[in-house]
């Protein structure tokens, strides 16, 4: 049980996904890009594992707080070993983020798995064994044919319901898109969506996250004649009392923080001032799985539902073990990519959608990433 080593795997992997200047991604050409493996193995040889963006487990991070925390230690006292690194992070120069402190929760989920061969959500104590999937669409972008116009994005939405979504969320337009951002192109997008899509499937937005509480409010009664399940990230997350004043001016309910900092202590402010009328959460955003869980009982405390951010494995283990959220959120999806072929370093999908919109949690021991440890291997970044 106890954590001999911590290293990591740096590989190149090929994807189509391109970053703009804002870090939204867009579909473009093949190119090879560096993810890295984290590794937590104990002194019988049982190995966790997670996948992050190198300079998330870079040597100075592994090396100055990682080891110190993790090694010699009980793989199994995730709480403690969480909160030691988190306590670590003031002193850090804000090198040490939540980021890392999710890399390595999640690794040590993974370790407790496939030590008791068992997937990470029936560890937690499931809630359900699968869930409804929204599809979450990139942002615009002016792609001939792509997410370019308001009908581009109704004629995408088809697709998706014919996929088996039963949801759907818009990003809209954001710079460096020329013309962006646009409240009305915003609305005029969500219109095509919901007329391409009739009324019974569930749409949601998450709009440009600078927007002034003026357009927010524009944005946001536009989306109440249009029958819109949430407003998302509609202005800058920092602003709090900016969401207050728009949960009690609108009727469409408010989802978040996404991307504010300070974990579920932060989040229970945005609830207790009036912020939020949905919470959210999410495995990068609060420092891991172990956080996140802390997350969707705080909301439930509140009579709230939390929705999870982001995709993978990792996200759909905590959507799976709450009653209080409704969906996974799949994506981010394009019409010039194909979700479904997932990533070259994995052998299978950690999220596949069945006909009907239904994610199946893996039932695979830890995370339950079906990894390809041989490509990892053979791809390896000298
Ligand atoms: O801001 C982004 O990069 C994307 O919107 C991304 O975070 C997306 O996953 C999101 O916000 N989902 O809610
Ligand atoms: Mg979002």
């Amino acid at each position: 049980m106890i954590i001999t080593d911590v290293s990591v795997k740096t590989f190149l992997t090929t994807t189509r996904r391109h970053s703009d200047s804002a870090g939204h991604a867009h579909p473009g050409p093949a190119h090879q890009v560096q993810q890295a493996m984290l590794i937590i193995r104990t002194e019988d040889g049982h190995e966790g594992y997670s996948f992050t963006a190198p300079e998330i487990v870079r040597p100075h991070l592994i090396d100055k707080f990682v080891k110190k925390v993790l090694i010699g230690q009980d793989h199994r006292d995730r709480e403690r070993l969480w909160q030691d690194l988190a306590h670590w992070q003031r002193g850090s120069a804000a090198q040490l983020t939540d980021r890392t402190l999710a890399a390595v929760d999640v690794a040590l989920w993974d370790l407790a798995g496939r030590t008791l061969n068992q997937p990470v959500h029936k560890l937690i104590g499931a809630y359900r064994d699968k869930v409804r999937a929204y599809g979450s669409v990139m942002c615009g972008d002016e792609l001939e044919g792509g997410l370019a116009t308001p009908e581009d994005y109704g004629r995408f939405a088809e697709k998706l319901v014919k996929r088996g979504y039963k949801g759907i969320k818009l990003h809209t337009w954001m710079p460096p898109v020329s013309w962006a951002p646009d409240v009305k192109m915003d609305i005029k997008a969500c219109a095509a969506v919901r007329e391409a899509v009739g009324p019974d499937i569930h749409l949601m937005i998450d709009a440009f996250h600078w927007y002034s509480r003026v357009d927010s409010l524009e944005l946001g009664r536009g989306l109440e004649k249009l029958g819109f399940d949430w407003i998302e990230e509609s202005m800058d997350e920092q602003s709090m009392s900016s969401y207050k004043w728009l949960a009690d001016n609108l009727d469409i309910p408010v989802l978040g923080p996404e991307s504010a900092a300070g974990k579920h202590w932060h989040r229970a402010e945005w609830i207790t001032s009036g912020a939020v009328d949905i919470l959210r959460t999410g495995v990068n955003d609060v420092g891991g799985i172990t956080p996140a869980l802390k997350t969707m009982r705080l909301a439930e405390s509140f009579g709230m539902d939390c929705e999870v951010h982001g995709n993978t494995a990792m996200n759909l283990h905590v959507v799976a073990s709450a009653k209080n959220c409704r969906w996974y959120e799949r994506g981010l999806l394009h019409p010039f990519l194909e979700y479904d072929d997932g990533f070259d370093y994995l052998n299978s999908l950690s999220d596949p959608m069945d006909e009907d919109g239904f994610v199946h949690v893996p039932d695979r021991p830890g995370i339950g990433e079906d990894i390809n440890f041989d490509f990892i291997d053979n791809n390896l970044v000298k």
